[in-house]
């Protein structure tokens, strides 16, 4: 169980994130949805500790994670896997390299610094890139690479580290629909298989409704709507993304994240054939 309580972040005079509560139970899959600027990257960025929090506390399975410090901190960071929006790869370094870094934390520094992997590393970095279906791509340099399959390396990476938690920040913002939706079902997969929780920020209603059991809405530092893809009412929507923000919410046309599920099928030809 996660527990975010009474949390807020300030910077300078700008409230971030304004006292929210939030018990989310290990297993979840929960997508954080809200206006550019609502706080959903500080709040995920609180709970990984990119961000401290200025007020309240956050705490996973009793350990009050708000306030680690050195390597319990690192520990911490390894067992919430962070992804985000645009990849965050070596360019220069081959795939299997870049997912292997996901173990780097808890290592010998000596190893790391000479970049040396155990063949159990190299087998595991290998099976992780199956698992996301782009193990062809082992070899290739990370920056060859399309944006989904870096995406999915990146997911990979993140699996290295065997996490509790893997929170997605924006991960298909920058993705066409089809990439975006191949890696949406890998993060759903992902959670379905491994019982790992998962977090993810999104842009767009349509895809936490196709995707995620839960459903967060934030404005303005918030949290201002906490329920399933049901109780997801168009006047709800219209409190998280304001009446001029519904548009944005909901139109295919506007955004490139607007997607539902690979499987079950869907009928549109456009979208059906999974990327290469
Ligand atoms: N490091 C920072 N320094 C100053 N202000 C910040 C910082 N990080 C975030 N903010 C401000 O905090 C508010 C919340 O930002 P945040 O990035 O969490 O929102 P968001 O909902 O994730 O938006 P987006 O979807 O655009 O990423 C914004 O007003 C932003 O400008």
């Amino acid at each position: 169980m996660l527990k975010i309580s009474n949390v807020s972040r300030r910077f300078g005079d700008k409230l971030a994130v304004s006292d929210v509560n939030l018990e989310i139970p290990q297993g979840q899959m929960v997508g954080i949805i809200g206006r550019s600027g609502a706080g959903k990257s500080t709040l995920l960025r609180m709970i990984n500790r990119l961000n401290d929090v200025s007020a309240g506390y956050i705490e996973y399975e009793g350990v009050r994670t708000s306030e680690l410090r050195g390597q319990a901190l690192r520990n911490w960071q390894r067992d919430c896997a962070m992804i985000f929006q645009q990849f965050n790869l070596v360019p220069r370094l081959d795939v299997i390299t870049n997912v292997m870094l996901g173990r780097l934390n808890g290592r010998n520094p000596v190893l790391n610094l000479l970049q040396v992997f155990t063949a159990q590393e190299q087998l595991e970095a290998l099976k992780a890139l199956e698992r996301l279906d782009i193990a062809q791509t082992a070899t290739q340099w990370a920056q060859t690479l399309s944006g989904g399959q870096q995406q999915r390396v990146a997911i990979a990476r993140a699996l290295m580290q065997n996490p509790k938690m893997i929170l997605a920040d924006e991960p298909i913002a920058s993705l066409d629909p089809r990439n975006a939706q191949i890696v949406m079902d890998s993060l759903r997969d992902i959670n379905a298989e491994g019982k790992i929780t998962v977090i993810t920020n999104l842009h767009t209603l349509d895809t936490a409704r196709a995707y995620c059991e839960r459903i967060i809405g934030m404005a303005a530092g918030k949290v201002v709507f906490d329920g399933t893809p049901d109780e997801l009412t168009t006047d709800v929507a219209r409190t998280i993304y304001g009446a001029d923000g519904l548009k944005e919410a909901f139109s295919e046309a506007m955004t490139s994240t607007s997607i539902a599920p690979l499987r079950p099928p869907i009928i549109n030809t456009t979208s059906a054939n999974p990327a290469s």
